[in-house]
């Protein structure tokens, strides 16, 4: 199979869709259609809302008009899917509205293999799905800017509240400390909070919209609080934090100035909170003096980061109706305020930043966050993150991106699972809950005891252990 990374010997196949056992197969087979059936449903409320006039819009006929079209659309989609249609190529009108290049690149070099939605590699064809759905939204002019997603994103942060006001209250604590360490460091000091805010930024991570379907408010908080995650702590199953910490420390030692940290984002809402905790840690206490966020430029896996997601959250934490912490002499409000209007003062200053290049919304994996690559902006991408001193790389979509989503060993080397990126000078920090076949890195002996465990409540499925969301991993490599 041709695709658009080197084939090369010993590198294992992608996982693909339609191979019976896998999470990948359950994913296309089941969620997939309840995600497009929830995007059909999502339409038609907000077509009752234009109907209903809730929604205002400048022309209202118009939008009902290209709304019903949209529907009529999407539910063709979610037709494909269950009758296992070929993937289609996109169309030119649709090229002509987005970045599909290399999509219908994939498709052409591919044409003899028959790919259907259930017989596909997995990476490209949830990719390729969240792209079809979006091309129906861009190619109607009252909706081009319509986030089929927003809904969601936002009802599931608004359940965020108890996790949102512990951090914001924590922040509010932490803050004094930090700023007296600007000029003075207490570098154990540091490394302790560093390791704090790491994992914050990773658990930020189990809070996903895709695999919280039917999640409960109580099932929410049980994944944000402080005691969730000490308790979780032994779930960490590969920690390289302090290679992270030593690649700071090093900087700063050498005043490399300025410190720029990248964030290659993942989930809006409470993940992202959780990430402007960690950038807010590293800003505060002087240790890096910028943080880039890079975003999605469509909506995209149901949760992920847009521009407009960032200035939404913002507006979110000061909306005492939206978070209800009382009058804004309370503590609590007057924690969110405090952190709110910090990330506002980052923004205006500088220190922080949100791009979104279309580069992350291609089905390509990070093999290609290369120089040799030159159509789709991996090269761009590549040159830009090589200001960063650490790119941090949030969540499993980006895992299964920088390891290929490939069908490896689950005690590969994470050098050897991330390919080229693992020496072309980008020191990277993956921050992962698991929630998708692929896994490496592990010790010896710890798939098997844990593919055990698993298998007692869930059998014949041992090694989905490593899809439910329940353990993470932490890799680092340095780029040499
Ligand atoms: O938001 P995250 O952490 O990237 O999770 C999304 C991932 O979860 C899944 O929905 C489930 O495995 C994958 O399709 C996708 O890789
Ligand atoms: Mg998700
Ligand atoms: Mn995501």
């Amino acid at each position: 199979m041709s695709n658009t990374t080197t084939a090369t010997q010993n590198i294992p196949e992608r996982f693909w869709t339609g191979v019976p056992g896998t999470f990948c197969t359950y994913t296309a087979s089941v969620r997939w259609a309840i995600i497009l059936q929830n995007a059909i449903d999502d339409t038609a409320k907000e077509i009752e809302a234009i109907e209903a006039g809730s929604t205002k819009t400048s022309d209202k006929e118009l939008s009902l008009k290209q709304g019903n079209t949209i529907k009529a659309q999407l539910v063709k989609l979610r037709e494909e899917l269950t009758n296992d249609s070929l993937l289609r190529p996109f169309t030119a009108e649709e090229v002509a509205v987005s970045n599909l290049d290399s999509f219908n690149d994939y498709l052409a070099a591919n044409k003899d293999e028959g790919l259907r939605w259930n017989h596909a590699e997995w990476l490209f064809t949830e990719i390729y799905m969240y792209r079809r759905i979006n091309c129906y939204f861009a190619l109607q002019s009252e909706w081009t800017k319509f986030d089929i997603f927003n809904s969601l994103k936002q009802s599931t942060f608004k359940a965020s509240f108890h996790g949102v006001v512990e951090l914001a209250i924590r922040y509010k604590n932490l803050l004094p400390t930090w700023k007296q360490n600007v000029d003075n460091k207490d570098w154990d000091l540091l490394e302790i909070l560093f390791k704090e805010f790491i994992e914050i930024s990773l658990w930020g991570n189990a809070t996903d919209l895709s695999l919280l379907t039917n999640a409960t408010l109580e099932d929410i908080k049980s994944i944000q609080g402080a005691k969730a995650r000490e308790a979780s702590e032994s779930k960490i199953l590969v920690n390289d934090t302090k290679l992270a910490w030593q690649t700071i420390v090093n900087a700063n030692k050498n005043s490399k100035s300025p410190v720029r940290v990248d964030f290659i984002l993942d989930n809006s809402g409470f993940e992202l909170y959780a990430d402007l905790m960690l950038a807010s840690f590293l800003l505060n206490t002087g240790l890096v003096d910028k943080c880039v966020f890079h975003g999605k430029d469509v909506p995209y896996m149901v949760s992920d980061v847009m521009i407009k997601d960032l200035d939404i959250l913002i507006q979110d934490l000061l909306d005492r109706e939206f978070f209800p912490t009382g009058a804004a002499s309370t503590p609590e409000s007057q924690a969110l305020d405090l952190f709110a209007n910090d990330i506002t003062d980052f923004r205006k200053q500088g220190k922080l930043s949100i791009e979104a290049d279309p580069f992350w919304t291609t089905d390509l994996d990070y093999w290609n966050l290369d120089p040799s690559e030159t159509k789709y902006n991996g090269a761009k991408m590549h040159k830009e993150l090589s200001q960063s001193i650490l790119v941090i790389f949030k969540g499993d979509l980006n895992y299964r991106k920088l390891t290929g989503d490939r069908t490896w060993k689950r005690t590969t080397p994470w050098k050897t699972a991330i390919g080229p990126l693992a020496h072309t000078g980008l020191p990277t920090l993956s921050l992962r809950t698991c929630k998708a076949d692929v896994q490496v890195a592990l010790k010896e002996g710890v798939d098997e005891e844990l593919c055990a465990l698993w298998e007692k409540d869930h059998p014949g499925k041992g090694s989905w252990w490593s899809s439910s969301g329940k353990w993470a991993v932490i890799c680092f490599s340095d780029g040499q």
